[in-house]
């Protein structure tokens, strides 16, 4: 493939748009994604008044007083959900300048046991802020379009290499485990920017960033350079997780990126969401046509040398271990042994 200035923008609207231009849609998806792992979604159907209230709601959490976002520190949370201060976490070895809030699935807690797998302590509540009652059903309303938009987009993936459509409709049926963060970047330097988010892959299946309008800083790598990937008006970005490189041998490819942090008087605010499925999901291996097997390049070394996981779990909890340490302090010493020989 030729050099490349800027991710390819795929139509998602043609997926609908009778057989020929849903082929077409497809087939150009699964090329992006096997040749550079990242794309521009543009015709997603998301009404910009959500796409508005979500960024609003962003910003007020971010506005309010630091004792209360501390309120919702994540260190009060076991299962690694709430608020993340400044320099609170841990990427490619370097602290990462942005904070955050983590918001996953609401559900109960599940009791320890023998023969409970460690994975299951991430099950369990988030933690809301108190003085922002509407901003859970504004999440909710947006992690289901998005995980809509999601399992359609791996459907359409899975038939453009040759599976059955329903391939991977198992691994996220009952118990699926997205995840969504809300990210501030402030600006901190000038001129030379700090490390926003350090490179890195993600760690799930798919992930649908959204980005404030008119905003850069992520940066994409291809062909051994770094492209910048600015948001584009209306799109998201939509891009492929090491499970999903390890479902098709490396056919598709999770690609290394990480975030600038925007200069002095400025800041950024960004939406990824982490499509992922049940903790205790493998990921079928998916059987990809010849014809595109031919073309895999097997799986992509872990950033932290160590193989990628089976099982969904397993991958969540060793991240979650790396990038917050303060929350394994709090919460979960007696795995550090058991943990630091997968890490
Ligand atoms: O904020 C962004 O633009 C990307 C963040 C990211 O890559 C991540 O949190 O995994
Ligand atoms: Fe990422």
């Amino acid at each position: 493939m030729p050099s490349l200035d800027s991710l390819p923008i795929l139509d998602f609207s043609r997926l609908s748009a009778g057989a020929e231009e849903a082929t077409a849609f497809r087939n150009e998806l699964r090329d992006a994604m096997h040749e550079v792992g990242f794309l521009y979604l543009s015709g997603h159907g998301i009404p910009q008044k959500l796409t508005d209230s979500m960024l609003e709601i962003s910003r007020r959490f971010f506005d309010l007083p630091e004792d209360l976002k501390l309120a919702v520190e994540n260190v009060y949370s076991p299962q690694f959900r709430g608020y993340t201060r400044m320099g609170g976490e841990i990427t490619d070895g370097g602290v990462d300048w942005r904070e955050q809030i983590d918001i996953g699935v609401e559900r109960d807690t599940i009791a320890p046991g023998d023969d409970v797998p460690d994975y299951w302590r991430l099950e369990g509540p988030n933690l809301w802020p108190e003085a922002l009652p509407e901003m859970r059903a504004i999440v909710s309303e947006w992690t289901d379009r998005l995980s809509s938009i999601s399992l359609d987009l791996l459907r359409a993936l899975a038939v453009s290499l040759g599976a059955p459509e329903d391939t991977f409709d198992a691994a996220f049926a009952e118990h699926a485990f997205p995840l969504l963060k809300i990210v501030r970047y402030p600006g901190e330097s000038n001129p030379d920017p700090v490390q926003g988010v350090g490179s890195h892959r993600d760690g799930g299946v798919l992930t649908l960033l959204l980005v404030e309008p008119e905003k850069g800083g992520l940066q994409v790598e291809y062909q051994g350079k770094w492209i910048d990937a600015p948001q584009v008006p209306g799109t998201f970005v939509v891009n492929i997780g090491e499970m999903l490189e390890l479902a098709t041998n490396g056919y598709l490819k999770a690609t290394l990126h990480r975030v600038i942090s925007p200069l002095r008087g400025t800041d950024r605010i960004s939406l990824p969401f982490f499509y992922n499925p049940a903790l205790d999901a493998t990921m079928p291996q998916l059987a990809v046509s010849p014809e595109f097997q031919a073309k895999a390049r097997g799986v992509s070394a872990d950033p932290g040398n160590s193989p990628i996981l089976e099982t969904y779990g397993d991958n969540a909890l060793r991240y979650r271990f790396r990038a917050h340490p303060n929350v394994v302090e709090a919460h979960h010493t007696d795995l550090l042994a058991k943990q630091s020989q997968k890490a």
